[in-house]
């Protein structure tokens, strides 16, 4: 069954209606972003994630202390390292991780196997921010040498085209954060026709 990401949340009664529509997984980012949430912020949206959703933290090229501090504090599952850090700098971090690969082409993924990630989360090149732009990259760079049961596939995924992405990249958790929002806002709707379309492609 492929689990399920919704990124970039704010407000305790949209983390409410992904935990109701069954998520697995749940994102605040603490990044340069307009979906920025400071780590009291993020404590306080905690509360309404039972145990069994991970909370995972965005941060771009941030400071150990600032992500020692949401790991201790939020507390978050996992760190999503959105900017350049290296595999060494995250293994000197040594928290439970999240790398993220930009795909622009095949070259991006290649050796990506080799990196001891928990997870390795593959989404488009960002916009305006490092992350959440809403845009899809081309799946077709994701060769069969990318590791699936590690793979988070995030970018530009909607109700309408998640079906299929499914279908063909096969990921491990899918991550959305543009495609579930109205005007600028998480959708309780959207959150809830996301998830039930990643629902109905397993069943
Ligand atoms: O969402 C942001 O604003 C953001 C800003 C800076 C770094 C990362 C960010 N988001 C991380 C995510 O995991 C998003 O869900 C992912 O980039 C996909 O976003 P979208 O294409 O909008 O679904």
């Amino acid at each position: 069954m492929t689990k399920v990401k919704i990124c970039g949340l704010m407000e305790s009664e949209h983390v409410q209606a992904a935990v109701d529509a069954g998520v697995d997984a749940v994102g605040f980012v603490f990044a340069p972003s307009r979906r920025r949430v400071a780590i009291a912020q993020a404590k306080e949206l905690a509360r309404f994630v039972p145990g069994h959703v991970m909370k995972i933290g965005v941060f771009v090229n941030a400071g150990r202390e600032e992500m020692e501090q949401a790991f201790r504090e939020v507390p978050l599952d996992y760190i999503q390292y959105h900017g350049e850090e290296s595999d060494g700098l995250i293994g000197k971090i040594g928290l439970p991780s999240i790398k993220v690969v930009t795909v622009r082409s095949d070259e991006d993924v290649i050796g990506i196997s080799e990196s001891f990630s928990d997870y390795i989360l593959f989404d488009a090149p960002g916009v305006e921010f490092k992350g959440g732009s809403g845009k899809v990259f081309e799946w077709g760079h994701l060769g069969s040498d990318v590791p699936r049961d590690r793979m988070i596939l995030a970018g530009g995924l909607n109700e309408g085209n998640v079906k299929e992405a499914i279908r063909q990249v096969r990921p491990f958790m899918v991550d959305v954060s543009s495609g579930v929002e109205f005007e600028g806002r998480k959708d309780e709707l959207l959150i809830r026709e996301f998830v039930r379309a990643v629902k109905e492609e397993e069943s």
